[in-house]
């Protein structure tokens, strides 16, 4: 069976073909990212890493990076069995994978509003795939799933119930990063680290962290919406919300405009007010003041959140670094462990400088590591699994 597994992010469309028999073997996998910023880029690889594409392609927008995305793997790669999506917001219904018939469609459609930034988006890649290949099944897999049996005093707000009844409560994202990093985890530590009180950062364009305990979302930084938690590149994170009734009643900003503030223009981008790319502000910071405090700011905001996940959790056995930033960025490793000593977390600098798998001191209470995530690889487990249960 082969499968092909569509990864909408916030910038990007990322995808992987796998031939699955015994294992998951990929094909190919590539991206278009940039989409939007002038600089998209196509690139694809085959599973021996010989690059298949590799082109400049300024999409506009998700539609036409869509389209390009599925065109080229049309055009060069067998047609799917099944087609696997991630589905950012599963609202308050799905709490595991599902095949998308007409109903489930519908259904995602009036989730629209939840996850403006990446619902409709893959709600259109859905509609192309069926296109393009008719005879593909295609399940949903969301993002979300991960958090649903999160305990109620880190689930709600602490509204009045009629506004719970619309629906808002924190939901939690990059679940299908998390479950990956648990198994990856179970791989490499042992099934009793996976089964201890964990803390999982995906510091990636979009940034979160959870706390999990027995592979349980225990809490999570991002609530109702991607937007909140952590700072992030563009997206401010947690605010108080008297900023934006502040920046309503006063300043007179209209919904599409707060709407643009706290998702595009905040974060990284918006404090350094040069790049919402953390390789970038790390090289100027050393001359550049605004750029110094964006990655300080990050990196606080991380380390506080850490403690809280200490409380939360009743203490940390393992710390796992994940998403572009924790994948590559020691020097974020290291602000953002600096001064946890208290808590057991100690890094080793030579083994995290050399993004070792495993970057903590033999002699810190915590067991820090660096695991890259694979999120299609996730979504074509969990598309496996759906239409052909075992
Ligand atoms: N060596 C590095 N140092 C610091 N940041 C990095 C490094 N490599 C990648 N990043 C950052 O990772 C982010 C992208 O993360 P990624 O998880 O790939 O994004 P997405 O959320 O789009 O999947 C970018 O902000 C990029 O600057
Ligand atoms: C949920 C989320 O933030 O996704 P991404 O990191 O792909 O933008
Ligand atoms: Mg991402």
């Amino acid at each position: 069976m082969d499968i092909l597994a569509v990864n909408t992010g916030s910038s990007s469309i990322k995808f992987s073909l796998f031939r699955v028999s015994e294992e998951f073997r990929v094909l190919c996998s590539g991206a278009l990212d940039g989409i939007g910023s002038s600089r998209g880029c196509l690139h694809a690889e085959d599973g021996e890493g010989t690059v298949m594409v590799n082109e400049r392609n300024d999409a506009l927008d998700h539609g036409s990076a869509c389209m390009a995305v599925l065109s080229w793997i049309a055009s060069r790669l067998p047609a799917p069995d099944a087609v696997g999506h991630r589905i950012v917001h599963g609202g308050p219904q799905y709490a595991s994978p599902v095949l998308l018939t007409e109903q489930v469609t519908g259904e995602l459609q009036q989730l629209k509003p939840f996850a403006p930034q990446h619902l409709p988006q893959a709600l259109n890649a859905i509609n192309r795939v069926t296109e393009i290949f008719p005879q593909s099944i295609q399940v949903a897999c969301f993002d979300t799933a991960f958090h649903r049996a999160m305990p109620p005093e880190a689930r709600f707000y602490p509204l009045p119930d009629i506004v719970r009844d619309h629906g808002v409560e924190r939901y939690g994202f990059h679940g299908l990063s998390y479950q990956y990093l648990l198994g990856e985890l179970e791989r490499v530590a042992g099934p009793d680290a996976a089964d201890g009180r964990v803390v999982l950062a995906h510091l990636g364009h979009g940034a979160s962290m959870a706390a999990v305990c027995r592979g349980r979302s225990v809490d999570t930084t991002m609530g109702f919406s991607p937007a909140g938690g952590l700072m992030m590149s563009t997206r401010s994170g947690d605010l108080d919300p008297g900023v934006l009734l502040f920046l309503l009643e006063q300043e007179h900003l209209d919904a599409a405009e707060l709407k643009a503030l706290v998702n595009r223009e905040s974060g990284l981008l918006g404090v350094s007010g040069t790049s919402g790319d953390m390789r970038t502000l790390v090289d100027i910071a050393p001359q550049d003041d605004r750029a110094r405090r964006a990655v300080e700011m990050f990196c606080y905001r991380a380390r506080k959140t850490i403690g809280s996940y200490a409380a939360a959790l009743g203490g940390i056995d393992t710390l796992v670094f994940s998403g572009g930033i924790g994948e590559h960025s020691s020097f974020v490793r290291s602000s953002v462990c600096n001064g946890l000593a208290f808590l057991g977390i100690e890094l080793d600098q030579d083994r995290n400088i050399r993004n070792l798998p495993c970057i903590s001191r033999d002699t810190g209470r915590v067991d820090v590591r660096v695991i890259p995530t694979d999120e299609e690889l996730m979504i074509a487990r969990l598309t496996r699994e759906t239409v052909a249960p075992v």
